[in-house]
């Protein structure tokens, strides 16, 4: 079933789904072991994969039991209201009651209203989650009935080695990177002329698989190394984000609000002192201010209560440190109604001064006038929505985007925050810093 907010619909949405959600005993370690991080992406098919996992716990997915194509300023609004559509209809019987249990659904979206890569939302076939050691399995079917218990070894794929991508070569993407030192330097020009306070300036880098990319393969090698980061893959889109856009659950809102980045230099005494030049960096705690600020006032009109910390920590990555915040917050729920949905406070927060910029308008108009390219869904939001609106969104950085019709070729995506004291050769320096996370997902050494 697939259906788009601008084309007629082919098929009517919404088709009644019998959703099953039974417990699975904990799966099997890849090598006899304990159950490690990869176990859950173990399980994916080569196509079309569907996860978010961040140290062994998330949710994989595969199979198609309605996909919605959005586009537009309503695309949020779009694939909210044919979620709800498919919930009222769907059966549902949950054995596991956890967030994530009951019908689910991955999505996508562009950062920008006008890109043509619009959004997507996936109501997958089976799901199969775990939490906390718990491990469940769901299944999506138009049976019509609730059948059987699903099994997990019925509605498995035949598991499969993900295949290497064999050798890749990168080019400069729209902008090359001498061009991208001017577009940082027109960003600053705009702050220094009091256009914006901070703007959010990004660039792509295009990679050539020799083999068609199994993007089991980057996910893997992902999920390994960025242990702290939510691996993600929906429609394409793949990558290993550190910045939590929004968590809605059980009333309670948590946003990773990141900013402010040096490098790692590989030597763990040097990368201390970096930490604390990072903490005490007058113009990374500006630009981190800006990305607070904006997730904290978007946040309030639905929280009853909040907490912003004053000070960041230093979040430390394989490839950089991030000054770090953890916004936290209570939803008010307006008598006689419910609570705003995951999806529906992820659109309201997007987009951050973390991927925009400061003020939200201006800056987006700058990144349009200077950056040279489509962002399409790189550092929009990405991740999944239950039955009762709870769910998880990330921003879609440190990702790249698998050609649809080329499935050897990918744009790599990173973008750096600028501030009247940005540099451009830092800057451009940082981006490649950025992009390491899909390089690396990428190699086969
Ligand atoms: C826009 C990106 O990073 C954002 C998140 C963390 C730190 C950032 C920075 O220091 O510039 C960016 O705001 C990206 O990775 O493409």
């Amino acid at each position: 079933m697939s259906t788009s907010s601008t084309a007629p619909a082919r098929e009517p949405l919404p088709r009644a789904l019998v959703v099953r959600t039974v417990a699975v005993d904990d799966l099997p370690a890849r090598d006899g072991g304990s159950p490690d991080p990869a176990d859950l992406l173990d399980l994916l098919p080569a196509d079309a994969p569907l996860a978010w996992v961040r140290r062994g716990d998330g949710l994989v997915a595969w199979g198609e039991a309605a996909r919605v194509e959005v586009h537009g300023a309503d695309r949020f609004a779009a694939a909210e209201r044919a979620w709800h559509e498919v919930v009222a209809h769907a059966i549902v019987r949950d054995e596991v009651r956890l967030p994530g249990t009951g019908p689910v659904a991955f999505a996508s979206f562009a950062f920008d209203d006008d890109s043509a890569a619009g959004g997507v939302l996936v109501v997958p076939r089976v799901v199969v989650g775990r939490r906390d050691g718990r491990t469940w399995l769901t299944t999506l079917t138009d049976a019509g009935r609730l059948g059987a218990a699903p099994r997990l070894r019925d509605v498995a794929p035949p598991r499969t080695t993900p295949a290497p991508p064999g050798e890749v070569t990168y080019r400069d993407g729209a902008v090359d990177a001498d061009d991208w030192l001017d577009v940082v330097a027109r960003g600053v020009a705009a702050i220094r002329a009091g256009d914006v306070e901070k703007v959010v300036l990004a660039r792509d880098v295009e990679a050539r698989t020799s083999r068609p990319l199994d993007v089991r393969w980057a996910l893997q090698r992902l999920a390994d190394r960025y242990r702290s980061c939510w691996t993600f893959s929906v429609d394409g889109l793949v990558g290993a984000t550190p910045e939590l856009l929004v968590r809605s659950e059980r009333g309670l809102v948590t946003s990773r609000v990141l900013a402010g980045t040096i490098r790692r230099t590989g030597d763990d005494a040097a990368d201390m002192g970096r930490a604390a030049i990072l903490a005490h960096s007058s113009k990374d705690l500006e630009e981190h201010e800006y990305a607070v600020a904006s997730v904290a006032r978007a946040l309030a009109p639905f929280c009853s209560s909040s907490n912003v910390p004053d000070v960041p920590f230093v979040l430390s990555l394989p490839n950089v440190l991030h000054l770090a915040s953890d916004v936290t917050g209570v939803l008010a729920t307006p008598a006689g109604d419910e609570h705003p949905t995951s999806l529906a406070l992820a659109a309201a927060l997007h987009p951050t001064a973390a991927v925009c910029g400061t003020p939200t308008e201006a800056a987006r108009r700058l990144i349009t006038r200077v950056e040279g390219m489509d962002r399409g869904r790189y550092a929009g939001p990405v991740g999944w929505l239950g039955a009762d609106g709870d769910g998880e969104w990330g921003i879609a950085l440190r990702s790249a985007q698998l050609d649809p019709a080329d499935p050897h070729r990918l744009r790599l995506f990173a973008g750096c925050g600028v501030v009247a004291a940005s540099d451009p050769a830092s800057e451009l320096a940082e981006s490649r810093a950025k992009l390491e996370p899909m390089r690396f997902a990428l190699g086969s050494d």
